[in-house]
Formats: C-alpha cells, structure tokens, sequence
C-alpha cells in the first residue's frame, strides 16, 4: 500500500501548494486525481513518487516510511515507482537514441547486462517499432517518444505507477494504446496507479475511482487532508 499521510509540500515553506494531504493507493487499485491546472497535483504526484520532498507529512510505501527523496531516496524505494510525465521531451535525454532512454533505469541500478534486449522487449510492448530505436527524441513523434518513456517507466517492473497527465498531449488512439500497457502491465503485476489528469472522462474510464481535487481541498487550509481521505474513498 503507497500511503500519502497529511502531506503539504510546495516551493516555499511560506506558502505550500499542498496541504495536509492524505492519500492510499491500495495494493491493485487505481485511483484518478482530478484538477484545474496549477492546483498542485503534479507536486503531490512527485511526493508520492520520491522525486519531491515534503515539507511535513508521510509517505509510507508497503509500510516502510520513505527513507529520502530524490537522488537521496534509497534504490530499493525509489524502484518501487514507475514515473510517467505530461512532456516527454522534458523527462528524455535528447542524446539519448530511444533504445538507451528505455535501458536508463537498467543501467542506472547496475543491470546493464542484457540491456539491449530487454529494451527492445519493452519497445514491443508499447508499440513501439524496433526500427526507431536507434532514433534520438528529435527524431520522433512526441507520442513514439510517449510511448519510450512508458517503456522506461515499466522497465524495472515497478509496484505503483504515477502517470501525471501522461496522455495530455495525444490523439485518442495513442491515448487509448498507452491506457491500454498501462492496464496491461497492472493486470500482469498488480501495480497500482496513480493517475493525475484534467480529463474526468478518462479517469473515470481507465480507475476504479476518482479524486477530484477541487472537492478535496487539499490546497485549501480550512480543509483538512481528513476531507481528502473522505472523499477519496467515495467511488
Ligand atoms: N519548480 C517550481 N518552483 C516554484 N513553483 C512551482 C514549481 N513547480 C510548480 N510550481 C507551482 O506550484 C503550483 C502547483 O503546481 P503543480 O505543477 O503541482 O500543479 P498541477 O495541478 O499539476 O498543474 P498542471 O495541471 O498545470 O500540471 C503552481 O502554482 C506552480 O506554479
């Protein structure tokens, strides 16, 4: 179980985008977090992920409290989650050819051995054609670079997957392709999901339920992460 407890986190601890936050992600459940752009979703999705540190609050991932966030996170928790981000041509090394990108996290964590292979494999997976491995993120479609970056997001088999508005620059047919690896693996695995997003008919449509922040109130003082809890529990 991925729990958030009473997060707040932000840029500047005068003025925190999240408030007293509380979130569970239970072991196979897939949860959609809704909300206007800039309320603060991205920043809780990080938190959950380990890439952003919070200025108070928890998260507890399969009952062990996060030891460190970012490059401080220790490996065995940082690879429990599989990050998957709205612009991919941010979150891609533009020197990297595809085949290198998807194998990062391989490399990263000292398995390099075999690499290639299990590149091309996860390639497969995603629909993505062997022949544009080679090929560097300026050479590809932002969805064939989408699509390397879900590759790279599974390639370790993690046990959560954050996807923080992973479909908002796609057309509704690779949209519905990448929904459709994402499910897949869940289906194989049991990962669970978090997915953040504006588009409720999508959220409502690919999780078992669906958090809408606004209802929430995370970001509003007066409301407390109790709320959250609350109505996040609704289906
Ligand atoms: N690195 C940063 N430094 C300072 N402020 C930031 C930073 N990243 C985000 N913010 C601010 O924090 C607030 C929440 O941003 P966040 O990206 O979490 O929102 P969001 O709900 O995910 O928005 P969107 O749907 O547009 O992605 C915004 O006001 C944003 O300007």
């Amino acid at each position: 179980m991925l729990e958030l407890l009473a997060v707040t986190a932000g840029y500047d601890r005068r003025a925190p985008v999240v408030r007293d936050a509380t979130l569970t992600l239970s072991p196979g459940e897939s949860i959609g977090l809704l909300g206007p752009s800039g309320c603060g979703k991205s920043t809780l999705a990080r938190v959950a992920a380990l890439l952003h540190r919070p200025d108070a609050g928890r998260v507890v991932i399969d009952g062990e409290p996060a030891r460190g966030y970012r490059h401080r996170a220790p490996r065995e928790q940082r690879t429990a989650f599989g990050v998957v981000f709205q612009q991919p041509r941010q979150s891609a090394d533009p020197r990297l050819r595809l085949a290198d990108l998807i194998a990062e996290p391989l490399r990263a964590t000292g398995r390099a051995e075999g690499a290639a292979g299990r590149a091309a494999e996860a390639a497969e997976t995603v629909g993505l054609g062997t022949d544009l491995l080679g090929r560097r993120p300026h050479e590809v479609s932002d969805g064939q670079l989408q699509r390397a970056c879900l590759a790279r997001a599974l390639i370790l088999r993690p046990r959560y997957l954050v996807c923080d508005e992973m479909t908002a620059m796609l057309d509704a047919s690779t949209t519905a392709a990448l929904v459709g690896v994402v499910e897949a693996y869940r289906r194989e695995t049991g990962a669970g999901l978090l997915a953040v997003g504006h588009d409720r008919v999508l959220l409502d449509r690919w999780c078992d339920r669906t958090t809408d922040w606004s209802e929430l109130g995370a970001h509003d003082a007066d409301v407390t992460g109790a709320g959250l809890q609350k109505a996040g529990d609704r289906r």
